[in-house]
């Protein structure tokens, strides 16, 4: 269990902040923030792996104070047992994947490395160089290397977000997989609502440093207004003009989808688009596959 209760000022270009939290995430749990730019998302996430010291106030994990203000305790980075996954991949260039990992946990654990290897299916890549490496693969040995010093924690930064949707989803799968098999506490950052619904047993949402709302990712995103819309990502994959309509078709994770738009709309995208759908209601009809 992770009892956290801080406060830290936030320097934002345009005036200061305080990231004012109190936030209590039981054990296992998958926790997604979402939030606007700025909101102090990654604040949160750097002063709970000890990277960002708060002003005032108290982390405890498991019944072990990690900093504490007022009794000047402040526990290094390295003594978390947090795994960390940023956007920017960061694996070491003149390292092999499989170097990269052994690297990462300190030359123990070498019985950990291999499972990781087999588990996130990097096998045929272990001797290569990340820049041999696609993307996805990179957040693959990334997440991988983040695991292996055997942390309780796992913080992802927005780590999907330089992919494109089928790799994605593809990594989503990985780490949920690895969030199980390793029973982890993960708490990643997302600004995609379709991977926190998939994903997450509990959402933050911050606002300007503060939580806003805290609960079921599902109640909160589709019964409250979070973002006003419900939003899918996709890819155009066709685009036809009939009468006075556009019918565009949109793959949306596995699923494809038809999208009715004015005809002026075939001029505003072209096949192979990323596109945001979004709807003010959301509302389907649902059917048995049997039927
Ligand atoms: N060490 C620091 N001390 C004070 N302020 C900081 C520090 N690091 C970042 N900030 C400021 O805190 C604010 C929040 O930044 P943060 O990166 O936490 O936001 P975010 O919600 O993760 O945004 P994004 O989604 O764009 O990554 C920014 O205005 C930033 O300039």
């Amino acid at each position: 269990m992770i009892e956290l209760s801080i406060n830290k000022e936030l320097h934002a270009a345009n005036g200061h902040f305080d990231l004012q939290v109190e936030l209590r995430i039981e054990k296992g749990n998958f926790v997604s923030i979402y939030g606007k730019s700025g909101a102090g998302k990654t604040s949160l996430l750097k002063v709970l792996a000890g990277l960002m010291p708060p002003d005032s106030g108290e982390i405890n994990v498991k019944n072990q104070i990690w900093f504490d203000a007022k009794k000047k305790i402040h526990l290094e980075p390295q003594k978390r047992n947090i795994g960390f996954v940023f956007q920017d991949y960061a694996l070491f260039p003149n390292m092999t994947v499989k170097e990269n990992l052994v690297y990462a946990s300190r030359y123990g654990n070498l019985s950990m490395i291999e499972e990781l290897i087999e588990v996130s299916d990097l096998g045929e890549l272990a001797h290569r160089k990340p820049e041999f490496l696609s993307g996805g693969q990179k957040q693959r040995v990334a997440v991988a290397r983040a695991l292996a010093q055997k942390p309780e924690i796992l913080i992802l930064d927005e780590p999907l977000s330089a992919l494109d949707q089928e790799m994605r989803q593809e990594l989503q799968d990985y780490i949920l997989l690895l969030h199980k098999k390793f029973d982890l506490t993960t708490i990643m950052i997302s600004h995609d609502i379709g991977e926190i619904v998939k994903m997450s047993d509990v959402l933050i949402v911050l606002e300007k440093g503060r939580i806003k709302e805290m609960g079921n990712p599902k109640s909160l995103l589709f019964k409250s207004n979070v973002s006003g819309k419900f939003q899918l990502t996709g890819k155009v994959l066709n685009i036809e003009k009939q009468d006075f309509l556009t019918i565009f078709t949109v793959l949306t994770g596995q699923e494809i989808v038809k999208v009715v738009g004015e005809e002026a709309d075939s001029a505003r995208f072209k096949i192979g688009d990323t596109v945001l759908l979004a709807a003010m209601a959301f509302s389907p009809l649902m059917y048995s596959r049997n039927q």
